[in-house]
Order: C-alpha cells, then sequence, then structure tokens
C-alpha cells in the first residue's frame, strides 16, 4: 500500500536527517501502529479478546504495516487478552517471511507453549528481565527452559549472558519494566531487526509515546468511528493506573508534526444513516517527546537505557540548548510553527482567524502575518487533507503548490511561513454533515 511505504520512507529519511546525539541506527526504525476508538480506547476491560475497531480497509493497512516490518511487538497484556498471531494475512502482496513476533513479558506470565505467537511461528522472541538473586529465579528459569525446547528465542535483559558485548544488562534498580532503548538495541545487533511495527496494547503505547523520537520514528493510528465509553482501555494514559507513583493523575502533552489523514473505507458519510465501520486515518510523525520540552538523555550516548539525568535540546534543530528554552533561534521557532500540526489546503481554502487563533493556544506563538487580515471562513474538511498527504511527501513541490518541508532549508521554511505561497489551516475542521 503506498500510503505504508510513503509513510516509513519518510519516517526513515527524517530519521537519517536527524541530529541526535545518539545513534539512531544502532535501533531499529520503530512503527508504532494501533487502532483507537474516538474516545481514544483501544480496547474495552472485560473482553477477553480483541475489541473490533478497524474496518476492513484499516485492517488490511494494519497487515500492510505488518508486512514492511520485520518484527511486531505487543506487551504481556495484550498477549493474556487477545491471543493474538501478529502475522500477515490480509496483504495482497505478503512477505516471503512472516514478521517475527516479539512480546515483552517480564515474568514470562503471559507467553506459554500453547500462545498462537509460539505455536503458529517458531520465530518468537521474549523479552523478560529478572535477577539471579529473585526468589522465583528457578521457575522463571524452567518457565524459559520450556519456551526454549518450543523455539523461542529468550532475552533476560538483566543477564549479562543473553546480551552481546557491546551492551550493559538492565541494573538491578531498574527490573520493574523492560527498557525499551535497551530492548531495540538488543533486536537490531542480536536479532537483525531493522524495522519494527509496535502494536500495543496501552501500557506499550504509553511507554513509547513517553520516550517520544528516542523510540518512535512514525505513528499511524487508525481512527474507528465509534466511542467504547467508560468500559474502554486507553490508548495513551501515561498518569493512570500503571503510571509510576508521583505520575499518577498527570497530564502529558504531546505533540506530533506534520500529520496527514486518509480515509479508508466508508467513515461517517452523507450517504450513511448510521456510524458506520469506516476508519479514518491519521498518519504522523513524532517530531519531540515532549513539546515543552523535549529532553534526551544526556546518558544516553554511551548508555542508552540509562535515563537518569536529562539534557535539553532545541526543539527542531535539536541542536543543545544552555538556557531553560524551548528553542536555540527565532527561525527554529518559526519554523517549528510551521510544521507544527498544521494542514496543507489547496490554494482555494482560506485559513480562518478562529483556527489561526486557535493555534496560537496550542503551539509556538503565531507571527502576525501568518493570520489572514479579515475573518473568512475555512473551507477545509476532512477529506481535502487526504488529497495532499502524498504530494507532500513524494516531490519537492506538490501539485497543490506547497512546498515539501523535508526538501527546505531552515531560511526557505521561515520565507515560507513569513510568506506563505498556499494556505494554511490550523485546528479547525468542519464536521461533515450525515
Ligand atoms: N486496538 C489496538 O490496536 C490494540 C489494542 N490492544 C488492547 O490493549 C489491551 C492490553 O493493554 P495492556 O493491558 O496495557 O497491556 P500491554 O499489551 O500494553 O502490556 C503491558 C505489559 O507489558 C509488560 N511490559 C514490559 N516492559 C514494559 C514497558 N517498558 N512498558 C510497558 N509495559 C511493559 C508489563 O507486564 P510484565 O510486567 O508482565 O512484563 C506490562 O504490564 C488489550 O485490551 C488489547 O486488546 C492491544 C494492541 C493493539
Ligand atoms: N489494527 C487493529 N485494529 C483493531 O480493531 C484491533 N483490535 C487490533 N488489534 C491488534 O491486533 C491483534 C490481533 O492480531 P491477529 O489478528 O491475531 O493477528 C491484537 O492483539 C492487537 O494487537 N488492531
Amino acid at each position: 500500500m503506498d500510503f505504508v511505504e510513503a509513510a516509513i520512507a519518510a519516517a526513515s529519511e527524517r530519521r537519517s536527517k536527524r541530529k541526535t546525539p545518539f545513534k539512531d541506527e544502532d535501533r531499529p526504525l520503530v512503527v508504532l501502529s494501533y487502532a483507537q476508538s474516538l474516545d481514544g480506547c483501544i480496547g474495552a476491560k472485560d473482553n477477553t479478546q480483541p475489541l473490533r475497531l478497524s474496518g476492513p480497509e484499516s485492517m488490511r493497512l494494519t497487515h500492510c504495516i505488518r508486512a514492511r516490518c520485520d518484527a511486531v511487538l505487543v506487551g504481556s497484556g495484550t498477549v493474556k487478552n487477545d491471543d493474538p498471531r501478529l502475522s500477515v494475512r490480509l496483504d495482497n502482496h505478503p512477505p516471503s517471511v512472516q514478521p517475527r513476533p516479539v512480546v515483552l513479558d517480564s515474568r514470562l506470565s503471559a507467553v506459554s507453549s500453547t500462545s498462537n505467537v509460539v505455536t503458529l511461528n517458531n520465530r518468537l522472541i521474549v523479552f523478560c528481565q529478572y535477577l539471579d538473586s529473585d526468589p522465583e529465579f528457578t521457575t522463571l528459569q524452567s518457565k524459559r527452559a520450556v519456551l526454549e525446547s518450543h523455539k523461542v528465542s529468550v532475552v533476560n535483559l538483566a543477564s549479562r549472558h543473553d546480551l552481546p558485548d557491546n551492551l550493559d544488562p538492565a541494573s538491578s534498580s531498574d527490573v520493574s519494566s523492560i527498557p525499551i532503548p535497551l530492548m531495540l538495541r538488543v533486536l537490531k545487533s542480536k536479532f537483525g531487526v531493522n524495522s519494527l511495527m509496535v502494536e500495543g496494547g496501552s501500557r506499550i503505547i504509553s511507554a513509547f509515546l513517553g520516550l517520544g523520537s528516542l523510540c518512535v520514528d512514525c505513528l499511524i493510528v487508525t481512527v474507528a468511528p465509534m466511542f467504547v465509553g467508560s468500559g474502554g482501555v486507553k490508548a495513551f494514559d501515561s498518569g493512570g493506573e500503571g503510571a509510576d507513583e508521583g505520575k499518577k493523575g498527570q497530564s502529558v502533552a504531546l505533540s506530533v508534526v506534520d500529520p496527514v489523514y486518509r480515509q479508508f473505507g466508508s467513515d461517517i458519510d452523507s450517504g450513511s444513516k448510521k456510524l458506520a465501520r469506516g476508519p479514518a486515518m491519521a498518519l504522523c510523525k513524532i517530531s519531540k517527546p515532549n513539546y515543552n520540552r523535549s529532553q534526551i538523555p544526556a546518558t544516553a550516548v554511551n548508555n542508552l537505557h540509562n535515563m537518569d539525568s536529562f539534557t535539553q535540546w532545541c526543539l527542531v534543530c535539536e541542536r543543545k540548548l544552555n538556557h531553560d528554552a524551548v528553542y536555540c533561534s527565532i527561525e527554529c521557532l518559526k519554523t517549528d510553527f510551521v510544521s507544527s500540526g498544521t494542514f496543507i489546503l489547496p490554494p482555494s481554502s482560506p485559513v480562518s482567524a478562529s483556527s489561526c487563533a486557535a493555534s496560537s493556544t496550542s503551539r509556538a506563538p503565531p507571527s502576525p502575518t501568518n493570520c489572514p487580515p479579515s475573518p473568512t471562513p475555512s473551507h477545509g474538511s476532512f477529506s481535502d487533507m487526504s488529497s495532499s498527504w502524498s504530494s507532500s511527501y513524494s516531490s519537492s513541490s506538490s501539485s497543490n503548490g506547497s512546498p515539501d518541508r523535508s526538501q527546505m532549508s531552515r531560511h526557505e521554511a521561515t520565507q515560507a511561513i513569513l510568506n506563505p505561497p498556499f494556505s494554511l489551516e490550523f485546528k479547525s475542521r468542519r464536521p461533515r454533515r450525515i
């Protein structure tokens, strides 16, 4: 599917250009992808099987993403709840080799010899984490032996024996949850995994999103036009039940840049009398772990899984910041504004004053020249945006006249925002009539 190819290619290109202090190439390209409801749920608490959110078209998309990746990862909660297969079955061009399933299962409590990921695939990788001094060490070693007898590759991240020589095992103070950066490096160096799809569930999504561009290159979210309600499992729950003590109840502002939307399936359409299952899809490239503070662990240079101390980096060019600032220069601020949650619309679609005002509260303050002189209603709609997605990835100047920002110098980007050759819509979307 072109959409997936374009998304992964763009993420890969972006990654290669990024100037971070750690070596991105030491870990696989990571595509975080899941399906959620309109109220942000990916499952239902009382379900003992996956909640079907995706329609047929976007389900196929999920399988296309699986097909384009070397491995597909889920957490122990998803294995316990869903017993997923994680295989490619709906792609028109199935890969000759299925992606390797990967499960994060610290205590080997979820995966068993009868799990689908074991019985349907003999290349499963399980990451666990326990010390020699663990009171349950013997039991855990027996479980491990059983899995290994079923051709499962088990990696204990706390054991030096399981890791390549150049990587240090997780420290004894850090055995509560699997250190994702270390796990990613092991996937690459020990198993040759160059691309990884992360499917969920909630805690895994929250953990990866919390690490932002440190560990995620591309985010593909299917949004299904349905509500799950109070019994739902939230996709992103960084301050919820599973959060560390001290982080409970805290909200986290995360933003994505250059979101692109495309409709897969029937959606809520003018001819439709009811909410059909035909999700729309948001494709986003994650750029920053956190809008207000792009915090990259300084120790990550030598020791990726050590998250003790933090250094600040400019949100745009990722240069080191000496002061308590978000950007290193005014150019960077403006450039970030160009690339922040804005949508490129055809030239005929004027920007609305209200949407411009809305944008200033959520992102970097816009230059006054960004706003139109008088209020004009926006004609941009959800479906308008879908037409521009491919051109903004594939050429330096798209058919609707909008420049490809990845090809622009910072100066050109700044000029573009001061004097845009196209109209921008920042926030507002007119709901479509049903
Ligand atoms: N709609 C969709 O696209 C998807 C929906 N789902 C749904 O998600 C739900 C399951 O979510 P949830 O219960 O949160 O389970 P998860 O699948 O997110 O697994 C969470 C568990 O993974 C283990 N784990 C190990 N290391 C980490 C880490 N660094 N960060 C986070 N977790 C880690 C922990 O268990 P341990 O200590 O045992 O290792 C943790 O409890 C199900 O309802 C499922 O249907 C799942 C995938 C996709
Ligand atoms: N994309 C997507 N849409 C949904 O509606 C879903 N419920 C999921 N769930 C994920 O798919 C797994 C099941 O995979 P198999 O069909 O067994 O291969 C499930 O565990 C979730 O990870 N995804």
